[in-house]
């Protein structure tokens, strides 16, 4: 057997596919989603055949032979609250994934993942889904009863550069206290205390900084008064939150590299918009030293946005007085997706049933 393990991550502005053959990667893409080509769908689940499609057309161009498969990986979306780990895809999993009233590409990932594997009799499974949950207690309180804090952000990610900045500076992850900035379509800050990610905001659609496509903390009486006026829809309520929100809000796109490079050249609304987003990124940064009590080894930040130095660099200015900051750009979903396919294929992880491990 080669271990030929084909992985798949919906995120919210591109679906990435690679097939590993083992430790190395054999091809990789990123299939990129214009705010247009997804706008024309009203809800997540409608992505599903559109976002299928792309990794079948994938598999075409490279002339992947299906059959060499071993096993298929995706990212995992909004289930219930689980412990980190790997997890089979059941029907149990993919009847939560469909059900969730929050919705996001990741949700989509295990379907597509199930559907191809199971043409070929072969294993899929998730890992490090978006909800995996560490809060501490403390964390959980909002200010309602009603309304608890919850664990939804970029959990793979964040817990893969975790790992990748341990073995950089040889101490084990769960003897580190970091806070982990992944800067996405959405984006997420983790306080990382020995291994677990024991505060972060709720990068979907519930609080912190806005991102390319997401408001981030609104002003809640305001966004009620919005709600209710008449004006709007539910779903165009939603969509000022997750898709429409952020710089997209402010300049109608949530290319940021576009932006970022527009910024750079001095075009005054782009300058304008990409520090207020980055001045709310160093303020949650910053939050977070309460969450480790000021013991933090590092500062790491991650995520496609984190490849421009422009924006890290201005990052950086504002928090460096906490602890080093170290750069990872991009992300490492994809590595770390098929190195849980690995340990499944050599017997070295079982996976967990979901159904079993929910809080
Ligand atoms: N060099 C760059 N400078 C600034 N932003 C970038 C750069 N490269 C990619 N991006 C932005 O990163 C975002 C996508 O981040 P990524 O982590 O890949 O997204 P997702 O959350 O959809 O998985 C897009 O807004 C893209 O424009
Ligand atoms: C729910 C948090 C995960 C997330 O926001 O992922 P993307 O930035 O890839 O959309």
């Amino acid at each position: 057997m080669n271990n030929r393990i084909l992985v798949i991550n919906p995120g919210s502005t591109s679906t990435k596919v690679a097939l590993f053959e083992g430790e190395d990667v054999f091809c990789e893409r990123t299939l990129r989603h214009s705010s247009e080509e997804l706008l024309q769908f009203k809800t997540e689940l409608e992505q599903l055949d559109f976002r299928r499609e792309k990794v079948v057309n994938f598999l075409k161009e490279e002339e992947i032979t299906l059959s060499s498969l071993d096993i298929v990986m995706a990212r995992g979306g909004l289930c219930k609250p689980i412990p980190s780990g790997v997890y089979s895809i059941d029907e149990n999993l993919l009847h939560d994934l469909a059900e969730t009233p929050r919705k996001h590409a990741s949700n989509l990932g295990a379907k597509i993942a199930f559907d191809i594997a199971s043409k070929l009799s072969i294993q899929s499974c998730i890992a490090d889904p978006v909800v995996v949950d560490e809060l501490s207690d403390i964390s959980r309180f909002s200010g309602h009863p009603k309304f608890p804090r919850i664990s939804a952000f970029h959990a793979l990610n964040q817990k893969a550069i975790g790992r990748v900045f341990s073995k950089q500076v040889g101490i084990k992850y769960e003897d580190l206290n970091l806070i982990i900035v992944h800067l996405g379509g959405g984006i997420s800050v983790g306080a990382h205390q020995k291994g677990k990610v024991i505060d972060v905001n709720q990068g979907l659609d519930g609080s912190g900084p806005f991102s390319p496509e997401r408001s981030g903390s609104l002003p809640v009486g305001d966004i009620i008064r919005a709600s209710f006026s008449g004006a709007y829809t539910q779903q165009e309520m939603i969509e000022m939150v997750v898709g429409r929100g952020g710089l997209y809000a402010y300049l109608g796109t949530n290319d940021a590299k576009a932006i970022r490079e527009a910024a750079e050249r001095g075009e005054e609304k782009e300058l304008e918009i990409m520090n207020a987003m980055i001045y709310q990124v160093a303020k949650e940064i910053c939050s977070l030293t309460v969450s480790l009590e000021n013991n933090i080894n590092a500062i790491l930040l991650t995520g496609g946005l984190a490849h421009g130095k422009w924006i890290t660099d201005r990052i950086t200015e504002k928090v460096k007085h906490i602890s080093d900051v170290h750069v990872f750009p991009g992300e490492d979903e994809m590595w770390a997706l098929a190195q849980n396919g690995l340990m499944v294929l050599n017997r070295e992880a079982i996976p967990q049933a979901y159904g079993e491990t929910i809080y």
